[in-house]
C-alpha cells in the first residue's frame, strides 16, 4: 500500500518584512497563493526512512535526514512514538531553491502523506503545528488557496479570491539561499526604521475582486532589493517580462525565480514565449492560481 500527495508552488503577493528579531526571524505580512506547479510525494512501507527523489533538478536535492519530507516523517513518529519506517519517493517539478516553497510543500505533503499511511490521526491543528515546527512556509503549502501569514509567515488567515490570476514563472541559472536574502535585506536596511509589516488593503481587495489589473498594482515584495542584489541579472528578466506586457515583474519570495502576473491565459503564453526567446533566464512555465494546498491523490 502508499499514499500520494498533490502539493503546489507558491508565490508571494505581498511580502512585507519587519525588522530582524532577537530570534534572529523577521515578522511578515505575507500574502501566499497557491500555483499550479506541483510537486508528488508517495510514501510506502519500508524497512528504514529512505528518500528518493525524480525530476530536472533532483540533483539539486537533499537524500538525507535534512530533506524537508523526512523531517515532517521523523516530527510526526516522534509525537506518537513510532519509528519513520517509510520509503518518501518526491516527484519534484517545482524549482529547487527559488523561491516558490519547494521543500516546504514536500515537507507539508510528506506529512500528510505518512498521517494518511499510518493511520496517525493527526488533527489539522495537530498538523498546521507540526508544519510550523519544519518552517514558516510550510503551513501555507498545507492549506493553500490564498493566505495571510504573519508572524515567521506561519499564522495564517485564509483569504478569499473572486477570480483565478494567470502567471508566468522564470528560472534562474542557479539557486539563492533564503537566510541569505534576509541578511541582505538587513544590511540593506542598517541605519533606516524599518516599519511594521502590514497587509495592503488595496492589495486583499484586488484578490477578493479577482482583478488583476488591481492586483498588479498593488504586488511587492521587500525582499526584490536584497534578491537584486545577490543576483544583479534578475533585472534583465524582469525588464524582459515588463517588455513583453506582463501586468507585473516581480522576484517570488526570496527568489531568484521571477514571477510575472498577466492577464488571462492567452497574455501568459505570449509572455512565457518571450521570455524563453529573450535569452535572460532558465526555464519558464505557465500556472494560474488560486489552486488547493497538499491533497491526498
Ligand atoms: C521568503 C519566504 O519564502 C516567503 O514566503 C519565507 O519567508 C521563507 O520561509 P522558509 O523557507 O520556510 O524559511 P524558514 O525555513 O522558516 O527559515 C529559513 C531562514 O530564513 C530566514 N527567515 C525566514 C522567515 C522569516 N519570517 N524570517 C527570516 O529571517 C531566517 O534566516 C531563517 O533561518
Ligand atoms: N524536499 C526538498 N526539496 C528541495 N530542497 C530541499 C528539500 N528539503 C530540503 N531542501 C533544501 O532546502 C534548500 C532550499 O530549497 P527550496 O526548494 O525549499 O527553496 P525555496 O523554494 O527557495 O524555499 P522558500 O520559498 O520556502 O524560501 C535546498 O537548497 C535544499 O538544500
Amino acid at each position: 500500500m502508499s499514499v500520494t500527495v498533490r502539493v503546489p508552488a507558491k508565490v508571494n503577493v505581498q511580502l512585507a518584512v519587519g525588522a530582524a528579531r532577537p530570534d534572529g526571524f523577521h515578522d511578515l505580512a505575507n500574502v501566499f497563493l497557491a500555483v499550479g506547479l506541483y510537486d508528488e510525494v508517495t510514501a510506502t512501507p519500508a524497512a528504514e526512512l529512505r528518500i528518493t527523489c525524480e525530476g530536472p533538478d533532483a540533483g539539486q536535492v537533499p537524500l538525507d535526514r535534512t530533506n524537508l519530507a523526512a523531517r515532517a516523517a521523523i516530527a510526526l513518529a516522534g509525537r506518537r512514538g513510532i519509528e519513520p519506517d517509510v520509503h518518501l519517493h518526491i516527484a519534484k517539478d517545482i524549482p529547487v531553491a527559488g523561491g516558490m516553497a519547494g521543500g516546504s510543500a514536500d515537507g507539508a505533503a510528506a506529512l500528510l502523506a505518512c498521517d494518511t499511511l499510518w493511520g496517525t490521526g493527526a488533527s489539522r491543528e495537530e498538523l498546521l503545528e507540526i508544519c510550523a515546527e519544519l518552517g514558516s512556509d510550510v503551513p501555507f503549502s498545507l492549506v493553500g488557496g490564498a493566505a495571510l501569514g504573519v508572524g515567521r509567515g506561519e499564522r495564517l488567515t485564509a483569504l478569499e479570491v473572486g477570480g483565478t490570476f494567470h502567471w508566468v514563472f522564470a528560472m534562474a541559472g542557479r539557486g539563492l539561499s533564503t537566510p541569505a536574502v534576509f541578511r541582505e535585506f538587513d544590511r540593506l536596511a542598517e541605519g533606516r526604521d524599518i516599519p511594521e509589516p502590514v497587509a495592503s488593503p488595496d492589495l486583499l481587495a484586488a484578490l477578493a475582486k479577482g482583478d488583476a489589473d488591481a492586483l498588479a498594482a498593488t504586488v511587492s515584495n521587500d525582499l526584490q532589493p536584497a534578491a537584486l542584489s545577490l543576483f544583479p541579472e534578475l533585472a534583465d528578466t524582469l525588464a524582459a517580462g515588463r517588455d513583453a506586457g506582463a501586468l507585473a515583474a516581480l522576484v517570488s519570495g526570496s527568489g531568484p525565480t521571477t514571477a510575472f502576473l498577466t492577464r488571462d491565459a492567452g497574455a501568459a503564453e505570449m509572455v512565457a514565449e518571450a521570455l524563453r526567446v529573450s535569452g535572460t533566464c532558465g526555464a519558464v512555465r505557465v500556472a494560474a492560481g488560486p489552486v488547493a494546498g497538499a491533497t491526498v491523490l
